[in-house]
This record gives C-alpha cells, sequence and structure tokens, in this order.
C-alpha cells in the first residue's frame, strides 16, 4: 500500500475517534503506525483518588550493585562509541525531589543497534555493550550515568524512516500514579522534527525531552555531559514534612511519556519479579492472560506491572512485572486481594500496561468474578456500564496448587477492557 493510501486510512480512522466524541488515547497518532491497532478507542475513565493509586512501590526493586550506572564498564572490553554522562534530578511539580527512586534505562548502541531479541535491525551488536542501567536518585533527586552515545535506529513501521538517538528512561515515582516511562533525545537533532513518537508529545512538553549539553556533567577531556531533569505529577507525598528543594514548577513542565517501545527486556526484567508471594503463601494467586490488539491478535513484548497496596493501609504493598514476550501472553503471582481499610472499594488489583504504539501506558484494575457480592457495593464498577463492567472481572481456573484467574486485555474491539485515567 502506498504511503498516502495508509495515511488516508489512518486520518479517517482518527476522525471517527474524535466524531464519536470517546477518543482519541492522549498522545495518540496515526504516524505511528502500531497505534492504530492497539489505541483504545472508548474515553478512559476518571478513577477517584484512591488508596490503591495513591500509594505505590517506594523503591520497587532497588539496583543490586553500585557499577550498574557505569554502562561501559559491563564487559570485559570498552564498548565502541562517544563517552557521555547523563544526568539529572528527578522532582514533582511542587519542586520536591524524589529521593531513593528507582531510574532505569535503556538504549541502542552506537550503531543503532539494540541488544535484545526482539530488534531485528541488521546493524552490528557490540559484544561490549547491552545498554542498561539502573540506579537510585540521591537525596537531592541527582541520577548519573555513564554510557555512550546511541545510534539511530532503523524504525520497524517505515523503511525510510530512522528514530533519532535517544536513552529511554523508566521513573518509578513514589506511588502508582506517578510512574513514568519516557525517552531523552539529543539537542540540535534535525530527525527531532520528523519522529511521529517525537512529535505526539504537545509542546511545551515537548522541549522537555531533550537534553541540554552541559559541561560541567561531562568529564573533561574524557566524556560530553547531557543533563536531563525529569519531573513528575505533584501527588499526595508520603513525606508531608518534606521540604521543597526547588521552586516549584507548572504543570506546564511535567515530563511526557514516551512508548516503551519493544526493547525493554534485558532492562526491565528479571526472572523471579512476575512472582511478589511467598513459595507456600497460602493466598497467593496466580494471574495470566492474553493481550490482544483491536484485530484479535496477540499483543508480544508488551509490559505488564501490578500493584496492590497493604490491606492495612500501609505503603508495603505487592508490586509485579512481567512481560508478554514473543507470545502476547502473561503470568504473574501475587497476593489475593483483600479489602482495603483505607478504600471503599471490592478487593482489586491496580494494572499498567506499556506497549509499542501506546505513548502512555494504559491503567486498568482488575476484580475477581467469584466476589460477585463484594464487586456489587463498589462504586467504579457501579459507575460503568453493565456490559464494560465485565471487561474488568478475572475468572478463576481452579489448579491443584494454587488459584488461577484468567484476566485478557483487549486494547481494541467488541470487548475493549476499560482503562482510566489517574
Ligand atoms: O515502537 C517501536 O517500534 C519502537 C522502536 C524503536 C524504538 O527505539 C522505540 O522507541 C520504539
Amino acid at each position: 500500500m502506498r504511503q498516502a493510501e495508509i495515511d488516508s486510512r489512518k486520518g479517517g480512522r482518527l476522525r471517527r475517534h474524535r466524531n464519536s466524541n470517546t477518543g482519541p488515547l492522549p498522545r495518540f497518532t496515526p504516524a505511528y503506525a502500531p497505534a492504530l491497532g492497539r489505541a483504545p478507542m472508548h474515553a478512559l475513565v476518571r478513577l477517584p483518588d484512591c488508596a490503591t493509586e495513591t500509594t505505590g512501590p517506594i523503591t520497587g526493586f532497588g539496583p543490586t550493585s553500585d557499577s550498574e550506572h557505569v554502562l561501559i564498564h559491563q564487559h570485559a572490553g570498552t564498548p565502541i562509541g562517544e563517552r557521555i554522562v547523563v544526568s539529572g534530578r528527578v522532582l514533582d511539580t511542587s519542586g520536591r525531589p524524589i529521593t531513593r527512586n528507582l531510574v532505569e534505562i535503556w538504549q541502542a548502541n552506537s550503531a543503532g543497534r539494540y541488544a535484545a531479541p526482539a530488534d531485528h535491525y541488521d546493524g552490528p551488536l557490540d559484544p561490549n555493550f547491552t545498554g542498561t542501567g539502573r540506579c537510585l536518585t540521591d537525596t537531592d533527586g541527582w541520577y548519573r550515568f555513564t554510557t555512550i552515545m546511541p545510534g539511530s535506529h532503523r524504525s520497524d513501521h517505515r523503511c525510510d524512516a530512522w528514530r533519532p538517538p535517544h536513552i529511554h528512561f523508566s521513573v518509578m515515582g513514589t506511588t502508582f500514579n506517578q510512574r513514568l516511562i519516557t525517552q531523552m533525545y539529543f539537542p540540535g537533532d534535525p530527525l527531532l522534527r520528523e519522529d511521529p513518537i517525537v512529535q505526539a508529545a504537545p509542546e511545551p512538553q515537548r522541549s522537555h525531552l531533550i537534553s541540554r549539553l552541559d559541561h560541567a556533567i561531562g568529564e573533561n577531556g574524557w566524556a560530553r555531559g547531557y543533563r536531563f531533569d525529569i519531573v513528575l505529577p505533584d501527588v499526595p507525598h508520603p513525606l508531608p514534612a518534606h521540604r521543597p528543594h526547588t521552586a516549584p514548577v507548572s504543570d506546564t513542565w511535567q515530563t511526557p511519556p514516551q512508548t516503551i517501545g519493544p526493547f525493554f527486556a534485558p532492562a526491565l526484567l528479571r526472572s523471579h519479579w512476575h512472582n511478589a508471594a511467598h513459595d507456600n503463601d497460602p493466598i497467593a494467586i496466580e494471574l495470566t492472560g492474553t493481550v490482544y490488539d483491536g484485530a484479535g491478535k496477540p499483543v508480544p513484548h508488551t509490559l505488564i506491572e501490578t500493584w496492590q497496596p497493604d490491606p492495612r493501609g500501609n505503603s508495603n504493598g505487592q508490586f509485579t512485572r512481567t512481560s508478554t514476550g514473543s507470545t502476547g501472553h502473561y503470568r504473574l503471582r501475587t497476593a489475593r486481594p483483600r479489602t482495603n481499610a483505607a478504600t471503599d472499594a471490592a478487593p482489586h488489583i491496580a494494572l499498567s500496561l506499556f506497549t509499542s504504539g501506546l505513548n502512555d501506558r494504559v491503567i486498568t484494575r482488575v476484580y475477581l468474578a467469584d466476589d460477585p457480592s463484594g464487586n456489587a457495593t463498589d462504586p467504579v464498577l457501579a459507575a460503568l456500564p453493565a456490559d464494560r463492567r465485565r471487561t474488568l472481572l478475572a475468572h478463576p481456573e481452579r489448579t491443584d496448587l494454587t488459584t488461577r484467574y484468567r484476566f485478557d486485555i483487549a486494547l481494541q474491539g467488541n470487548e475493549e477492557t476499560v482503562f482510566f485515567r489517574v
């Protein structure tokens, strides 16, 4: 199909989106091809502030070693490329530093190739570069990585399109609401103007995706420095006595999300993170399902994270992270959700889904279908039309060892899952 034809079909779909007054999803962009089959068509449903989404995993899974922020020392030899230091502060819009918070990055090597099995671009791999790093912010919200300048990646969606060199950033934030995945770009890059992922972010936020050359951050004669600050939305803070360190910034300073893309696995996944329950926990449940696109096809390389606060209302809840891998299917293990002292909601699990084609994550809730009396009291379920309410129910499938629930997620189509705005 010719590009003009593709664009006009996409345009038609987008117009229908607008006319039906249901969407599109914020930051939907038809020029970013996988968005077409994946961006939900229904408007996001506003969630009331509730303990589930206003608590969070705080540091998530902390780094296991100090060297994880130096990406050029992870192998026996030195990776090929220009050395750079990337550093900045993580703040909220009140100017409060987000401290001891997990920042994770991943990027292509200097030839534009990711060391991820899902990347089939034929640029050379560098045996000395994985391109993944992690660190915790310090007490002023600073993070710092030493890496190499990424090359431009050939887009899978158009053979004549090259992504501007970029570094993917994942920041846990202090609550489920604040969780952010974005991308950092480099100043003066002519590819920025034509990249549909960058362009999907509205100005003035778009310019906050572009780092600043900063010699104070680099190391004289050894590495160039780039400054990239990340501003998360303000949320009720778990530490009310905490004093702002900088002046508050306006909401338009918030760092916009950017797609996770398909190549996050080496950076974000560890083999045990899909399991938040103890091995012999009698109340653990398994949650399994498939993520579907609008054509009913499974969606591979999708990141799923779940969160449920401790039922006593403190912040030691359960967090899981897993992916749909190459099959589109996911499996995780967590505690059976219980009634939470701090909410009037029926037991449920909060779930975020990040995938290529979506510049922002989508958020949903998992309720258990075998708790009809509890679900009948839930104000969020009650506010939904009956035919959409059922998309939030996980169905039990008994096994010998544990209770397994099935929760399929449809990004589009007749059974489109209800997605929320927080
Ligand atoms: O969604 C994608 O296909 C895609 C590919 C490569 C990237 O670097 C990226 O950010 C997204």
